[in-house]
């Protein structure tokens, strides 16, 4: 197919991708849809690979690759193609985002055939098909109930030259290499009693999509509560280095304890003033005094709570999301992650604690020590309550989490810290922090 036959392709009806003005909260999102965006034509310098092949269910297309996409058009069907209903020849080109292909492979002889269906006309038609080499394409599809759940779907294609399926496999597989957004290597921790032991199943479910992806997968089925956190507590900087994120196959529980797991001795932020220090420190009138004592009996009362009295707390914190967008990417000065959220105390409450723990905390930037920044950790949803996949696919589907993962797509994740103090078993004089990491809401 010629360069001036691609840019002739009709607008209308096309099959294009919107990267710009993606509705989708996960950063990298791919959409589908019919003839709204405008398309920049092949340019022939771009042509990775061009020919003619055959398309399952669909006959004879001159197929073109091009870096960023696979185009194909339905050519004059003949041969044993003819006997197609008519439905089938339309001429409409179709165009597959190379960042929706999650996989390539070569299939055995015929498989595209036995794969077509199980109809007496496709029986037929397997029959008089001539004997072809074949390869799969494998993308997805959108649920037409529910957009942001995904449906794996193969282009199978055929050519009689066996070099020729190998020349297209490697050349798109070279494409799919080439973005380094993809996982290669991944550690999966698996809760088989997540989802009321549903976990296992959700994962078996899987596995065959990153098998498909060629991601090598590490797994560990979780054998007690804490497992996962101290795998990842544990883990050296090296070993870390060796995966490119994190799985958790399960719900919320086992999200936040491989999260806590990766934050507890690596993020070194300061914890800020104890209770006591606020209590000392700023009880200057009787409202803060009253204020102070509300705060360290609410703390003491339901550690977990200090974020609700956040109205009364004298700080302004930053309504960005605490890890930002790039704040996985190494800061240029020291390799750590920066973008953690600046205080700014309000003058009218500021006390010497606290504009000295404001002062601490900003000059924290770099206080993830992770050798590894662009480390991920990502979520297959097999839990009770799936609040966190919610808010990043928007689905409780495991195979569109699935997908997501593999295509190497991600987005900023809120992360609270929280604090507690009790008295130290030595002392009661001195307290002791109980750090905790959440994340409930990505975005
Ligand atoms: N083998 C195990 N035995 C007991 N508890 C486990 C085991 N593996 C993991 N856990 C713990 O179970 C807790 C809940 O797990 P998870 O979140 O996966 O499932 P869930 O309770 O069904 O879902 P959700 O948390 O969304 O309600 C986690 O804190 C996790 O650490």
């Amino acid at each position: 197919m010629s360069e001036l036959e691609l840019e002739s392709f009709p607008k209308s009806g096309l099959l294009t991708i919107d990267h710009q003005n993606s509705q989708d909260n996960v950063k990298r999102r791919r959409v589908s849809d019919f003839g709204s965006t405008s398309r920049t034509n092949a340019n022939s310098a771009n042509i990775v690979l061009q020919g003619s092949l055959s398309l399952s269910s669909t006959g004879l297309v001159d197929v073109i690759l091009l870096h960023d996409r696979l185009i194909w058009k339905n050519t004059k069907l003949h041969g044993n193609w003819d006997s197609l209903p008519c439905w089938r020849q339309t001429n409409v080109p179709c165009e597959l985002p190379i960042a929706e292909i999650y996989a390539v492979e070569s299939l055995d002889d015929g498989a595209a055939q036995r794969k077509k269906g199980s109809s007496l006309f496709c029986h037929l038609l397997q029959e008089e098909a001539p004997w072809m080499n074949h390869f799969a394409v494998h993308s997805f599809r959108r649920s037409s109930s529910r957009k942001c759940q995904w449906i794996p779907k193969a282009y199978i294609f055929g050519h009689e030259d066996l070099r020729i399926c190998e020349a297209w496999v490697e050349s798109i597989q070279g494409l799919l290499d080439n973005d380094k957004q993809r996982p290669k290597k991944l550690l999966i921790f698996v809760n088989p009693y997540g989802g009321k032991k549903a976990a296992l199943r959700t994962w078996e479910r899987v596995i065959p999509l990153f098998h498909q992806a060629k991601v090598k997968t590490k797994v560990i089925h979780t054998q007690r509560l804490g497992h996962a956190f101290d795998v990842l507590d544990k883990a050296t900087e090296e070993d870390l280095s060796l995966q490119d994120g994190i799985v958790v196959v399960g719900g919320d529980g086992l999200f936040n304890e491989a999260l806590n797991g990766l934050l507890a001795h690596r993020h070194t932020a300061p914890l800020g003033p104890t209770p006591k220090e606020v209590l000392l420190d700023s009880a200057v009138d009787v409202e803060e005094a009253q204020m102070h004592t509300k705060l360290e009996s609410t703390m003491h009362a339901n550690p977990v709570s200090c974020m609700e009295i956040n109205e009364n707390f004298p700080f302004q914190a930053d309504l960005q999301p605490l890890l930002e967008e790039n704040s996985f990417k190494p800061n240029a000065k020291d390799g750590h992650n920066s973008n953690l959220c600046n205080f700014e105390l309000d003058s009218s409450v500021s006390t010497e604690t606290f504009t000295n723990f404001a002062n601490e905390l900003n000059q924290y930037k770099g206080s993830i020590t992770m050798s590894t920044p662009q480390l991920r950790i990502g979520i297959i949803p097999a839990g009770s309550t799936d609040t966190v996949v919610i808010s990043t696919t928007g689905s409780r589907d495991a195979i569109t989490s699935a997908l997501h993962i593999i295509l190497g797509d991600n987005m900023p994740l809120d992360v609270v810290r929280l604090i507690s103090w009790k008295s130290s078993n030595l002392s009661k004089e001195r307290e002791e922090p109980r750090v905790r990491y959440a994340a409930s809401f990505a975005g």
